[in-house]
């Protein structure tokens, strides 16, 4: 393992908490493999611990994150630009990003990932990677990219990205920043410039992160007004905030920090405000729409690929989000477990030995699923991201076409493009939402200790906190699910009328079918298990799972059919009442899709030799528990159009209490096979060695509040109380 490296308290192997190294001892696999796997070759494990190493060991300590906790906002803020300046200077001294296919861009290479992700700290200058440069590569065209990426590359323009507004967000058709033409001949530059003004107070941009004190340019969301006078909706404009050379303010500009949030403070989320700025009219992103030296408005020619891969390159994003939710998830798991094995609470039989209270079923039953899901993820997040950039080279590939011949020339329809959409926007809901509770259960497992800030739960909670409502807020992205998955319900219905659905053969939605056929024309479907073993088979557990989402998309479809037809409700205000519905049905797809994804993710590997039977079979079992702990949850919804009876719900229970203490076995172990350090844990219950009570008492007396004798409020304030007297009873009559 790398951990026993990894800090400069790190203990010896003989230090090792005797309950952890029993846990371990225990385990049924390799760790190893497992680790292996989860990095994608063995190579690829001694390249990270590598890299974690550099920055575990920069000689300028910049890195360490010892004292986090204790520094006041603005000094994190400082010090995390720091640790980003100095991760830049090292990747272009280690030669990250010179290979051919990164052309010096630091970002390109899978290094910077795993760095950036080595550093275990938000570095305020981050949405210039993760929304500000893929949005020049995105929707800017070829002579923008030429003059802008360079700058990128070498770090002198710092980009954010400007959308949300204090007025609105979700709604972005309501956007009120204006981009007005101004023709060279009224007074614009040379070749016609664009005016970016904020109307109103509600216009002001309010929220981007990077925004407020780091970036000198901003991804300007805005309506365009073009030389016509005719308001074009909304578009990009490459906005100058700072200037380059000394970071002033430009003319017009004004922004700053929008003030601390609930967590992830480092960054400088801002606000930003435009008086007449004045900006070239070449900083319009041109890729898809432009507007000529007199105003004119035209949609270019692009065909349909060229769009569509711009779309799934912004789409990537998703996948990203369900891996950074697997690993966050995971990150908590690897705190709660550890700490779990170490903690002891209550006596066994003999009346003498404490119990661990890992084996407390109930603690079992609140941690291990989660531990499941944080697997899933990772199997979800990889295909994800496998099929986003397959479907874009496909498309790559055929934008050389024109757009009515867009299905012919590319083997990507679009019902696929659609389709992996409606999946990434379900598990970019699902995931995130599941990550984001599964921390603060894992927090509340942990006790008391889990709401110290040194337990690492809190921060890693709060920081993660802005997943469910950033790129798509999670209540928001049903709707989109279910508006593709309702086009696929329409196909299946009307199949009788040969409508052709070999279209959605290659589309993730595709697997329903079966099940939605099967309810539409009235088999009836059941769950076959005749007893608790056969229902806890994975291929049996998929098939609930199926049946219900697909059960639940055709209950969204009836009830908008019926709302319209039957009380004559216009399709917003049916819309409106399905709502609930939607999020319902597109949770269960995410769960279909999350467990078949996991079995074929498992069988890969397997054909692949990654893993052998060892690692097979605990995966397996996490796969099990998971499906369980879901049905188990949702139990109604099995019930209730009799796909399963009473008796399943009964067996359901019983598995779930099996396979949690299966699980249990190897529950230190799976985690170990994460490969978290403790400089990435930062975590006193989390650690390797599990010696958290020394831990525990060192981070108490690090607190600065512990700086002086007799504490620095006492001179300033309850010296008058205790030693002066102001709350000496007198007995006198109240005067208020
Ligand atoms: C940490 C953080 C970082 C961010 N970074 C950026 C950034 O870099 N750039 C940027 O531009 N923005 C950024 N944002 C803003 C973010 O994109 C928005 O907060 C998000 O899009 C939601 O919009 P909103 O806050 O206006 O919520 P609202 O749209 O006001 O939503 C409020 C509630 O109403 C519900 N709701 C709204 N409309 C509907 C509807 N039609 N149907 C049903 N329910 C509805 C939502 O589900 C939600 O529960 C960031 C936000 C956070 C918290």
């Amino acid at each position: 393992m790398s951990n026993d490296t990894n800090t400069t308290n790190a203990a010896t192997v003989s230090t090792i908490n005797p309950d952890l190294l029993k846990e371990r001892q225990q385990a049924t696999f390799d760790v190893e493999r497992i680790t292996h796997m989860l990095d994608g070759s063995v190579s690829n494990t001694d390249r990270r611990r590598y890299l974690e190493a550099i920055i575990q060991r920069d000689p300028t300590g910049i890195f360490d994150n010892g004292n986090n906790h204790y520094l006041h906002r603005t000094d994190r803020h400082v010090r995390s630009m720091a640790k980003g300046v100095r991760l830049i200077e090292l990747c272009r001294k280690l030669g990250i990003g010179n290979d051919d296919d990164c052309s010096g861009e630091i970002i390109q290479s899978p290094d910077f990932q795993i760095l950036l992700e080595a550093v275990a700290d938000d570095i305020p200058l981050a949405l210039h990677w993760v929304m500000f440069q893929p949005n020049i590569v995105s929707l800017c065209d070829e002579q923008q990219q030429a003059e802008w990426l360079p700058l990128c590359r070498d770090w002198r323009m710092i980009g954010c990205y400007a959308q949300t507004e204090l007025g609105h967000g979700s709604n972005i058709r309501s956007l009120e920043t204006t981009a007005t033409f101004l023709k060279q001949a009224d007074g614009g530059m040379p070749g016609g410039s664009w005016i970016i003004h904020s109307p109103t107070l509600t216009s002001t941009k309010f929220w981007p992160g990077t925004l407020g004190r780091t970036a000198n340019h901003a991804m300007v969301i805005a309506r365009l007004i073009d030389g016509n006078g005719i308001d074009r909706g909304i578009h990009n404009f490459l906005v100058p905030l700072r200037s380059m050379e000394d970071h002033t303010l430009l003319k017009g500009v004004t922004t700053g920090d929008i003030g601390p949030k609930i967590g992830y403070n480092n960054m400088d989320n801002g606000f930003a405000q435009f008086d007449q700025v004045v900006i070239p009219r070449r900083n319009m992103a041109m890729r898809f729409a432009s507007v000529d030296e007199d105003g004119n408005y035209t949609h270019n020619n692009n065909n349909d690929a060229t769009s569509k891969v711009a779309y799934i390159t912004m789409m990537q994003v998703r996948a990203m989000i369900v891996n950074g939710a697997s690993k966050a998830l995971a990150m908590a798991c690897t705190i709660t477990l550890r700490y779990s094995a170490v903690r002891k609470q209550g006596f066994a039989e003999d009346g003498k030995t404490e119990v661990q209270i890992l084996d407390y079923t109930q603690q079992q039953h609140r941690i291990l699923p989660l531990l499941a899901a944080s697997y899933a993820f990772f199997f979800t997040g990889r295909k994800l991201w496998k099929q986003l950039k397959d479907i874009e080279r496909k498309l790559i590939a055929a934008s050389g076409g024109a757009s009515d011949n867009f299905n012919q020339q590319s083997s990507v329809s679009k019902e696929q493009v659609s389709d992996i959409h409606a999946t990434s926007s379900a598990l970019k809901s699902f995931t995130t939402m599941v990550a984001a509770d599964g921390i603060e259960e894992c927090r509340k497992a942990c006790g008391g200790h889990g709401y110290l800030s040194c337990s690492g739960l809190p921060e890693l909670f709060t920081s993660y906190l802005q997943s469910p409502t950033v790129e798509g807020d999670n209540h928001m992205l049903p709707q989109q699910v279910i508006r593709v998955l309702l086009k696929l319900v329409q196909a299946v219905q009307q199949q009788k009328q040969n409508t052709n659905l070999d279209t959605y053969k290659s589309c993730n939605s595709y697997a329903l079918v079966p099940s939605l056929q099967a309810i539409i024309q009235g088999r009836s479907e059941q769950c076959a298990a005749i007893n608790a073993q056969d229902l806890c088979q994975l291929s049996t557990l998929l098939l609930a799972l199926r049946h219900r989402a697909a059960r639940l998309l055709l209950a969204v479809s009836y009830q908008l059919e019926r709302d319209m037809t039957e009380t004559g409700c216009s399709l917003p205000t049916a819309w409106n009442h399905a709502l609930v519905a939607m999020a319902k049905a597109s949770k269960a797809y995410s769960q279909f899709l999350l467990l078949q994804d996991f079995m074929e993710g498992i069988l890969h590997e397997r054909q692949n030799q990654v893993i052998g039977r060892p690692e097979v079979d605990v995966l397996s079992d996490l796969a099990k528990l998971l499906a369980l702990c879901w049905i188990e949850k949702d139990m109604g919804d099995f019930l209730v159009d009799g796909y399963m009876r009473p008796e399943h719900a009964s067996w359901i229970e019983l598995n779930v209490l099996q396979y949690l203490s299966i699980v249990r076995q190897n529950a230190v172990a799976l985690v170990d096979a994460r490969d978290f350090s403790d400089f990435r844990l930062k975590s006193v219950l989390g650690r390797y060695d599990g010696n958290v009570y020394p831990y525990i008492m060192e981070a108490a007396q690090k607190d600065p509040l512990n700086d002086v004798e007799p504490g620095p409020a006492y001179e300033v304030a309850l010296k008058r109380l205790v030693r002066d007297g102001v709350g000496v009873y007198s007995g006198t009559a109240s005067r208020l």
